[in-house]
């Protein structure tokens, strides 16, 4: 048998929706993430290996050939804007890229102070905008910057609005809309063309059938 393909799928929110679209695609990938603390798993009838990995880490995986495939948000591609092929938007995990603060609050001062988890999404943006910013770097609860009185303006991830609306927030722009995406490895893309191009396939069927 050949080799098994590899794929990197993320931890945490990600991951039930993405492993629920590849079972209906045929793959049944699904582990017991309450349960196991595995991070490789063998699905040896189907010839795959699954890698559970932190979601901001497929794209590394990816890229450097560890994992053949991979699952990531579109915020993380751009953010990282790494050497792999995107292949299709699963249309899963959706949610968008906004520019947040506290309410009727102009950006007037030079370089105002912009916190995020997301410094090159954020910096393209402000510069598209004519507007010289400072980022400070943030790894979560990115909303706190402006309480605080540490940032002007976030730049964040956006779902139900939730998060903004609770802590007094509002959202000034959106940058860009987000879903998760399949990607792929350049060279396994050509080694493997038959198996990711079937994958590819039947994901994209069952996607046509959702819609
Ligand atoms: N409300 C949301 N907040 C953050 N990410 C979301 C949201 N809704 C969908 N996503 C998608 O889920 C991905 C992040 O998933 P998750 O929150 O599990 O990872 P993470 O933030 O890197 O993890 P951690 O919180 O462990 O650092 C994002 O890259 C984005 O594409
Ligand atoms: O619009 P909402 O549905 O409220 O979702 C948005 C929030 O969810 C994410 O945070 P996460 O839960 O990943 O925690 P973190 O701040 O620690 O990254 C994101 O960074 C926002 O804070």
């Amino acid at each position: 048998m050949s080799k098994p393909l590899t794929i990197a799928m993320p931890k945490g929110r990600i991951y039930e929706e993405a492993a629920e679209l590849m079972k209906r695609a045929g793959y049944e990938l699904e582990a017991d993430m309450d349960e196991s603390r595995k991070l490789i798993l063998e699905f040896p009838e189907q010839n795959i290996r699954v890698m559970m990995a932190k979601p901001m880490d497929v794209v590394t995986y990816v890229e450097y050939g560890a994992a053949d495939i991979g699952i990531a948000g579109k915020d993380v591609l751009l953010e990282q804007d790494r050497d792999v092929y995107e292949v299709l938007d699963l249309k899963i995990s959706p949610c968008y890229v906004a520019v947040a603060g506290l309410p009727d609050q102009p950006l007037s001062r030079i370089a105002p102070k912009i916190a995020t988890k997301y410094p090159k999404v954020a910096s393209d943006y402000f510069r598209e905008q004519g507007e010289q910013i400072e980022i400070i770097p943030l790894n979560g609860s990115i909303e706190l910057a402006p309480l605080i009185g540490l940032a002007d303006r976030i730049v964040d991830i956006v779902s139900t609005g939730r998060t903004l609306k609770e802590n007094g927030l509002v959202e000034y722009e959106k940058i860009t809309e987000i879903t998760s995406r399949l990607i792929v490895n350049p060279v396994s893309y050509r080694v493997k063309s038959n198996e990711i191009e079937e994958m590819v396939s039947k994901l994209s069927e069952v996607m046509e059938g959702e819609r």
